[in-house]
């Protein structure tokens, strides 16, 4: 493709050279992946300024850059006022605006973006489409699965594999869409068609000022759904009970399909009935209704239920597909997820890392447990450490018992992010055990019958990462072996 054409997608950029003549077979933002011909898209990062790497993806063949600053270097230089937005953009039309070719639903909120992005992945495979799926668990293409670094990840990961899914005839995408990713404009190139809100509590306000600052990034989706007008519909998809809600219907001027429990919603669930083995409850959409019974645990199953049975309503999917689909699905990794191994107590591997994921978790438990709810938690280090007090304040609340761990200390002091939690507690009991090996283990050897331990905070994590470096930890394996350690003393 001629510079000059690639360019044409950007309103603003200078540069000095000529780059009449360039023609560009590609695009990269890491100086060590650049071929001969390639466009290289100075980033500058929290780690480096990859603006610091220019003489080696000349060296590597870059034959353009495109910077924030002019440079000195032998190949023309664009300057634009953000590189990263410019390299979303630039990437759409690169890979010819991939997502202009799929229905893309992008899912937001602090809690539930990867379950309900699952569940709407099912009910579209219900409906014999071809799906795509990136979040934090994995990407899906159709049946591949890959690896990702990030929930979302950045733009030009976003809008290569966005190619690959049109290569692949898949019509049918679906994403979790960050509040780093929005702020950060990783999904700047991206064309939604149904833009999704699950709830906002208190998350990364290491990243954000405050709370109406994360607030303002997640309306983002909101009010850049129907930038690359083609002339489809596109529907804002919220959850009504939840006031955030308010401000992310005024962000657009698109469509608005609420779905609720409490309010006057589109789309509700009535009736509902919460067991210790699924949900029951009639899904109304305007006036149709049917009735659905889901393995799905807990009120906020629900909410993930009507988020994911609005997006692929306003979408078209019947109510029947979306209930054979809903009643089909056992659960996502690491969610609440059940270790089974003969024990005659519950152990339950989730990923509440939140204090609203770890309250609504508890209080399911609590619901149906007939002995006492154990629950082990740590929080993660170089994030957010606000949420620490909460999260253990919640942890004593809602249990019968706590026991707080370590959980990715990443760079930090393991025992250092222990006393920020405790900071939460006042006059009530728990326990600290640094190791989490340990600390599950010795959850498990508490355990009575009826009782129920929980795990939470890595679900389907198989790593723990401490001063940095990253050794293989699954909850669900050191569960297994700590019940098997049990059940073999008891023999
Ligand atoms: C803080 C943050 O968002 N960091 C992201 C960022 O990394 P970074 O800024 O450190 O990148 P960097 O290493 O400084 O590199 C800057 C530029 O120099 C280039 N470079 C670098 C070295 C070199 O030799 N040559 C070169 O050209 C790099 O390719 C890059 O273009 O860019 C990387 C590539 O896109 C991301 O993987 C990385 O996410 C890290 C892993 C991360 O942990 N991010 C978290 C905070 C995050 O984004 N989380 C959200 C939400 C999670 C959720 O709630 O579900 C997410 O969407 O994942
Ligand atoms: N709708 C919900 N409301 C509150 N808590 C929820 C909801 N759905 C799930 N949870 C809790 O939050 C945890 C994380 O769920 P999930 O992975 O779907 O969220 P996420 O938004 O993708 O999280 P992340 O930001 O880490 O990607 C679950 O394990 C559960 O404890
Ligand atoms: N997406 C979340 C994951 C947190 C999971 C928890 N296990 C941790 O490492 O803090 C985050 O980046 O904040
Ligand atoms: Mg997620």
């Amino acid at each position: 493709m001629k510079l000059t054409k690639l360019m044409q997608t950007l309103p603003v950029y200078q540069t000095i050279q000529s780059i009449e003549h360039i023609e560009v077979n590609g695009i990269e933002m890491d100086s060590r992946a650049i071929q001969n011909g390639n466009v290289f898209i100075c980033i500058n990062g929290y780690t480096v300024d990859g603006h610091d790497f220019v003489d080696q993806a000349i060296h590597n063949g870059a034959v353009a850059i495109v910077a924030e600053r002019p440079l000195q270097v032998s190949v023309p230089v664009i300057v634009v006022q953000n590189s990263a937005r410019a390299m979303a953009k630039l990437a759409s039309y690169f890979y010819h605006q991939p997502t202009q070719q799929l229905h893309l639903i992008g899912v937001t909120g602090t809690n539930g973006k990867t379950t309900t992005s699952y569940l709407i992945d099912r009910i579209f495979r219900a409906y014999n489409q071809r799906t795509g799926l990136i979040g934090t668990i994995q990407m899906n293409i159709v049946d591949q699965s890959y690896e990702v670094k990030n929930t979302t990840p950045d733009a030009l990961f976003l809008q290569r594999h966005f190619a690959k899914m049109v290569d692949h005839q898949v019509n049918t995408a679906v994403m979790e869409v960050s509040s780093h990713a929005l702020d950060l404009g990783r999904v700047h190139g991206c064309d939604f068609d149904v833009a999704v809100f699950t709830n906002l509590s208190q998350d990364h306000l290491d990243y954000h000022k405050d709370m109406d600052d994360y607030l303002r990034a997640k309306s983002l989706l909101f009010s850049q759904l129907g930038n690359h007008y083609t002339g489809k519909p596109k529907y804002a998809v919220v959850n009504r009970d939840d006031s955030a809600s308010e401000v992310l219907i005024k962000s657009t001027a698109h469509n608005v399909v609420t779905y609720g429990l409490h309010s006057e919603a589109t789309v509700k669930a009535e009736q509902v009935k919460l067991t210790a083995n699924g949900t029951s409850f009639i899904l109304v959409a305007n006036d149709e209704r049917i009735a659905i019974n889901s393995k799905l645990i807990g009120r906020f199953s629900v909410y993930n239920m009507l988020a994911a049975a609005s997006a692929a309503w306003v979408s078209g999917v019947p109510l029947s597909t979306i209930k054979e689909a809903l009643e089909q699905t056992t659960g996502v990794s690491g969610r609440f997820e059940p270790v089974l191994c003969g024990q005659d107590f519950g152990v339950i591997v989730d990923y509440a890392h939140t204090p609203d994921s770890l309250e609504n978790v508890l209080q399911t438990i609590q619901s149906f447990v007939e002995g006492k709810a154990i629950v082990v938690v740590g929080c993660g280090g170089n994030r957010d450490a606000s949420k620490r007090p909460l999260m253990a304040n919640v942890a004593v609340q809602h249990a019968t018992k706590a026991i707080f761990t370590s959980d990715n200390p990443r760079k930090e002091d393991p025992v250092a992010i222990l006393n920020d939690m405790e900071a939460g507690v006042v006059g009530q009991e728990y326990e600290v055990i640094v190791d989490r090996r340990e600390a599950i283990c010795a959850a498990i050897q508490q355990a009575q019958p009826g009782d129920v331990v929980l795990i939470a905070g890595k679900g389907h994590e198989t790593y723990q990462e401490v001063n940095g470096v990253r050794s293989h930890f699954d909850d669900r394996e050191v569960a297994t072996e700590c019940i098997e350690v049990k059940q073999s003393k008891e023999k």
